[in-house]
C-alpha cells in the first residue's frame, strides 16, 4: 500500500488576516528604520519572510501539536484553556489561577503549527501525517529528526512508542520501522510483520536501484551523560546505574558531525527484531517517579535508524563500493518532561535530574531562538550569532540537523486536562520559535550507474533468478502473483545475500585486522628474536672476552702474588735481621749507658778536682796579693812616720787592718774573730784621718761595707759602714798613698802562678776530652733510643736500594705511598750505620757549648776575683 500522506505545509498556508496585516506593517517599519530590530520586530519580520521570501530550497522545521485526550484517572481541569481554532492554529486563554493571568495579560494567545492534532487523533493518522514523509526521505538518503516535546504526562512516550495493543496504539517509532521493512523487504516480510504486530503496513516508494541495510542504535541522555540502552550489561537498580558506561560524543571525520562513539549498533533484519530491540531499550530506559507523575521519564531517549544504501547497476550487480554507498539517519527522540522543577517538589537527585533536563531543554530553546534570529540576520546581511549547541549533549548531537543537514519535526504534546496553563504556554512558545527555523533541503546527485567500474560488485541473486524465470514462462494473472512471490523471495534472498556479504565483509575486515595484527606481532616477534639473538651473541662475545681478560688477569695476579710473597719473605728476613741488630744495639746501648755513667762520674771527679785546684789557685793568688799589699803598706808607713808613738799607733792600726782583712776575706762567713778584731778597731783611740787613710783602714772598711756576705751574725758590714763614715768625717791632712801595688809583684810568685795556669790548662784539656767522650756516648745512646721509639719521615736522600728493579718499574710514580715500610727500615739502618762510623758528631754541640761555658764561667770567676783583688788593693 502506498502512502497518501500530504500533510499541510506551513509556507504555503496564508496567515490570518490580523497577523498578516500587523506583521507587514511592522516589517515595513523595521525596513524604514536602520536601527537594530527588536525581538518583536524580528518575530514579525520572520512571519513576513516566511511568506514573502519563500525559498523552495529551504525547509522549515515542522511543528505538530498533539492534544492528549482525557484518559481515566486524570484530574480534569475545570476551565479548558486551549481551543483549537483550525487544523493549524490554537488559542490559549490564561485561567485565573495562572501566573500569566496575574502578571502579564488576560487575553488569549494564538499559536500556529504545521498541523494540530486534536484529542481524537489515532496513532496511525498521527504517524501518517507527521512521520511517513520523513521515513520516505530517509529511505531516499536524507537525514531526519523527530522529537517529542512536552511536559510530563502529556503523551510523548505514547506518541513515540505507543502502548499495547500495538495494532491500535503502536507509536510512530514502530510504525517507522514497519514502513521501512515494508518498503525495502517486499510482500513476504509485510505479511509476517502483520501477523505479529498487527500494524497497518505503510509503505513508501523506494528506489529499486538500491539495496538497503537497516541498523539501529538506542541511547539515553540522563543527567547530561550519554548511555547505551542496547548494552547487554545494563542493570536496573539505581546503584548500578551509576556505574553504567558513559559514552562520548565524537566527531565524524568525513562530515565533522557529532556521533555517539562506541554505542551498540545492531543490524535489523525484520520487524520482529526491531520490536525486540525497541522493547529492550524501553526496559532499560530511565524511569523515575516524581510527585507529579509516577511514570515520569527523567531522561531523553534517542532511537536512531541508520539506512545504508548500495546501488545496483543495470546488470543487477550490487555495487558495494563505499564511494557509491550512502548512509542516512532518522532519529526519533522522546524528550524528558519539560516542566520546571520548582513545580515538582523535587529534591536531591530528582532536583539534579530536573535541573539537567531543563538545562538541555532550555539550551534547545536557546538554539532554536538564535537559529531563527540568525536566519533573519542573514536575510538582513548581518553577522550571525554563535548558537550554543555545545552547552548540552542533546543540542550538540543534533547540531548538524538544526544547521540544515536534514529535515526536522517537533511534536508538541500538551495535556490540558492535567498540566497547568503556564507550563503548556511555555511549550507552545518553544514550538512557535522552532517552526520558524528553516533547514536546507538536501540535494541528491543521481548516480550514473551505467558505467560504474568497481571491484566491489556482486550479482543480485534474486533478480537473476527472476529474470531467468521470466524468460522461461509467459506471464498470466496467476503467474503475476507467482512472479511477485518469486520477486519477493528474490529480494529476501538478495537481502540475505547482502547481509551475508556484509557479514563477510565484516568478518573479512576483522580477519584482515587480526591477520595484520598477527603479522605485525609475528614480524615484531621475529625482529625481537633477531635482536635478542644479536644481543645474546654480543653478550657471549663479551663474556668470552671477559673470560680471557679474567684468565689473563688471574695469571698476572698469581705472578704478582708470587712476587709479593717473595717480597714479604724478604721483608720478614730483613725484619729478623733488624731485630737481631736491634738486640745487639740494645746490648751496646746498655754498655754505652754504663760507660756514660762511669764517664759522668769521672767527669764529676775531674770537675771537683778542677774546682779544688781553682780554689787553691785563688787562695794562693789572694795570699800573694795580701802579702804584697802588706809589704807595700809597711814600707810606706816606715818611710813616712818618724814619731815613735805615731809609728806604734800606725803599726797597731795597720796590724788590725791586716787581721781584719784576713778574717773577713779568707772565710766564707764572718766569724767570731772578725767580731773581736772589729771591736778592737772600733775601740782604737786617736784615730786620725791620716792614720785611717795611710793604714788603708778606710778603704778596707768601705770594701767590707760594699761586700755581700753569706752570713753576718755580728753585723760586721753595718759596723764597717759606721766606722767608715766616722773616719771620713775626721779632718784630712794626709798625702795620698801610692796607687799600683800589683806591678811590683815578685818574679818567683809570677812563676808559681804561671805553673798553676799551665796545670789548669791541662786540666781543661782533660775535661774537654772527657766531655767529648761523654757526648759521643750520649749521642749513641740517644740514637739507639730514637730508633726504638720513633721513625722519622723519609727524605729524598733516604736509601731505597732495597726495592728491586721490577718493583721500581711497576711502582713508578707512587714510590712514596708503596714503599714506606722499606724506607723506614732503611732509614733506621742508615742512621745506625752513621752512628757507628761517623767520627765527627752530627749533633751534641750543646754539650760542647755547656762545657765551654763552664770553663768560661770558671775563667770569669777567676777574672772577677782578680778584679776584686785589684779593687781591694786600691
Ligand atoms: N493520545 C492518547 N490516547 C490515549 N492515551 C494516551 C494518549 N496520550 C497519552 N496517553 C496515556 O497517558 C499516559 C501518559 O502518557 P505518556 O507516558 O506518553 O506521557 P509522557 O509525556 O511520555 O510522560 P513522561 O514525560 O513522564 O514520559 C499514558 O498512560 C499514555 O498511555
Amino acid at each position: 500500500m502506498q502512502s497518501t500522506y500530504s500533510g499541510p505545509s506551513t509556507p504555503t498556508r496564508p496567515a490570518t488576516p490580523t497577523q498578516a496585516t500587523r506583521s507587514t506593517a511592522t516589517a515595513n517599519r523595521a525596513n524604514n528604520n536602520n536601527n537594530s530590530p527588536t525581538r518583536k520586530q524580528l518575530k514579525e519580520i520572520t512571519e513576513v519572510n516566511r511568506y514573502i521570501n519563500y525559498d523552495p530550497e529551504k525547509e522549515p522545521i515542522k511543528a505538530f501539536l498533539r492534544i492528549k485526550p482525557n484518559t481515566d484517572g486524570e484530574m480534569v481541569v475545570d476551565d479548558p484553556y486551549i481551543q483549537v481554532i483550525d487544523q493549524v492554529e490554537v488559542s490559549m486563554t490564561p485561567p485565573e489561577n495562572s501566573n500569566a493571568y496575574r502578571t502579564r495579560h488576560r487575553a488569549s494567545e494564538r499559536y500556529r503549527f504545521t498541523k494540530v492534532f486534536n484529542e481524537d487523533t489515532d496513532q496511525a493518522t498521527f504517524y501518517n501525517e507527521t512521520t511517513l514523509t520523513l521515513v520516505k526521505d530517509v529511505l531516499q538518503g536524507e537525514n531526519a529528526l523527530i522529537f517529542a516535546y512536552g511536559v510530563t504526562n502529556s503523551g510523548k512516550t505514547y506518541t513515540v512508542m505507543g502502548k499495547q495493543p500495538q495494532s491500535e496504539h503502536a507509536g510512530l517509532l514502530p510504525r517507522t520501522m514497519n514502513t521501512i521493512f515494508n518498503s525495502i523487504g517486499g510482500n513476504k516480510s509485510e505479511a509476517k510483520i502483520q501477523d505479529n504486530l498487527s500494524i497497518t503496513a505503510d509503505k513508501v516508494d523506494i528506489d529499486t536501484n538500491y539495496e538497503y541495510g537497516i541498523w539501529v542504535s538506542f541511547n539515553e541522555i540522563y543527567n547530561e551523560q550519554v548511555y547505551d540502552l542496547l548494552s547487554t550489561a545494563i542493570t536496573t537498580t539505581a546503584a548500578s546505574r551509576q556505574k553504567r558506561t558513559q559514552l562520548q560524543l565524537k566527531y565524524e571525520q568525513k562530515t565533522g558531525n557529532k556521533y555517539v562513539a562506541d554505542t551498540t549498533l545492531i543490524k535489523i533484519k525484520s520487524m520482529a527484531e526491531a520490536d525486540a530491540i525497541m522493547r529492550l531499550g524501553q526496559q532499560n530506559r530511565q524511569v523515575f517517579s516524581t510527585l507529579m507523575n509516577q511514570t515520569s521519564s527523567r531522561s531523553h531517549s534517542i532511537f536512531t535508524i541508520h539506512v545504508v544504501r548500495c546501488p545496483v547497476d543495470k546488470n543487477d550487480f550490487v555495487i558495494e563500493d563505499p564511494y557509491y554507498a550512502s548512509l542516512s539517519k532518522l532519529s526519533i527522540v522522546d524528550l524528558a518532561g519539560s516542566e520546571r522543577y520548582r513545580n515538582t517538589n523535587s529534591s536531591g537527585q530528582r532536583l539534579k535530574e530536573a535541573g539537567n533536563i531543563n538545562k538541555s531543554l532550555m539550551v534547545l530553546g536557546q538554539c532554536m531562538e538564535i537559529l531563527r534570529l540568525n536566519q533573519i540576520k542573514n536575510d538582513m546581511g548581518k553577522n550571525p550569532t554563535m548558537v550554543p549547541f555545545r552547552h548540552s549533549k542533546l543540542t550538540e548531537l543534533f547540531k548538524s540537523t538544526f544547521e540544515g543537514e536534514g529535515k526536522a519535526a517537533i511534536i508538541v504534546n500538551v495535556n490540558p486536562h492535567d498540566t497547568g496553563y503556564d507550563e503548556n504556554s511555555h511549550v507552545m512558545k518553544f514550538a512557535a520559535v522552532a517552526k520558524d527555523i528553516t533547514t536546507w533541503k538536501q540535494t541528491h546527485h543521481k548516480i550514473d550507474l551505467q558505467n560504474v567500474e568497481s571491484d566491489a560488485k556482486r550479482l543480485r541473486a534474486g533478480a537473476a533468478q527472476r529474470r531467468y524465470q521470466q524468460q522461461q514462462q509467459e506471464p498470466s494473472d496467476d503467474e503475476d502473483d507467482t512472479n511477485n512471490v518469486l520477486f519477493v523471495n528474490g529480494l529476501i534472498a538478495q537481502l540475505d545475500e547482502l547481509r551475508e556479504k556484509w557479514m563477510e565483509a565484516e568478518t573479512r575486515s576483522t580477519t584482515m585486522e587480526s591477520d595484520i595484527r598477527e603479522k605485525i606481532s609475528r614480524e615484531m616477534y621475529s625482529q625481537f628474536k633477531e635482536m635478542q639473538n644479536k644481543c645474546l651473541l654480543a653478550l657471549q662475545g663479551e663474556n668470552e672476552m671477559m673470560d680471557l681478560q679474567l684468565q689473563k688477569k688471574g695469571y698476572s695476579d698469581e705472578a704478582l702474588l708470587d712476587k709479593l710473597q717473595k717480597r714479604q719473605t724478604s721483608i720478614l728476613e730483613e725484619l729478623t735481621h733488624l731485630r737481631t741488630k736491634f738486640d745487639e744495639f740494645d746490648v751496646t746501648k746498655n754498655n754505652l749507658l754504663d760507660k756514660i755513667t762511669k764517664l759522668e762520674q769521672e767527669n764529676q771527679k775531674e770537675r771537683d778536682r778542677s774546682n779544688y785546684l781553682q780554689q787553691q789557685l785563688d787562695q794562693h793568688s789572694t795570699e800573694k796579693e795580701e802579702e804584697e799589699e802588706d809589704d807595700d803598706d809597711d814600707q810606706s808607713l816606715t818611710k813616712e812616720n818618724d814619731d815613735p808613738k805615731a809609728q806604734d799607733a800606725f803599726n797597731t792600726f795597720l796590724s788590725l787592718r791586716k787581721q781584719l782583712r784576713k778574717s773577713i776575706f779568707k772565710k766564707e762567713e764572718l766569724c767570731k774573730d772578725a767580731d773581736i778584731i772589729m771591736n778592737q778597731v772600733e775601740e782604737f783611740e786617736n784615730v786620725t784621718f791620716k792614720l785611717a787613710k795611710e793604714t788603708k783602714m778606710g778603704k778596707l772598711l768601705k770594701l767590707i761595707a760594699q761586700e755581700e756576705f753569706e752570713k753576718d751574725p755580728f753585723q760586721i758590714k753595718s759596723r764597717a759602714m759606721r766606722l767608715f763614715k766616722r773616719y771620713a768625717q775626721l779632718p784630712t791632712s794626709y798625702e795620698s798613698l801610692s796607687k799600683n801595688t800589683f806591678s811590683n809583684m815578685a818574679e818567683e810568685d809570677t812563676t808559681d802562678i804561671q805553673g798553676l795556669i799551665a796545670e789548669n790548662a791541662k786540666l781543661k784539656q782533660r775535661i774537654k776530652i772527657l766531655n767529648n767522650g761523654q757526648k759521643r756516648l750520649k749521642n749513641a745512646f740517644e740514637k739507639t733510643k730514637w730508633t726504638m721509639t720513633m721513625i722519622p719521615p723519609p727524605t729524598e736522600d733516604d736509601d731505597i736500594s732495597m726495592i728491586d728493579g721490577d718493583d721500581e718499574q711497576e711502582n713508578n710514580g707512587n714510590k712514596n705511598s708503596q714503599q714506606s715500610q722499606h724506607v723506614q727500615i732503611v732509614n733506621e739502618d742508615s742512621s745506625l750505620k752513621r752512628q757507628t762510623t761517623d767520627e765527627s758528631p752530627s749533633f751534641g754541640d750543646e754539650e760542647d757549648e755547656s762545657y765551654e761555658s763552664d770553663i768560661a764561667e770558671i775563667l770569669g770567676q777567676m777574672k772577677r776575683q782578680k778584679r776584686r783583688r785589684k779593687l781591694r788593693a786600691r
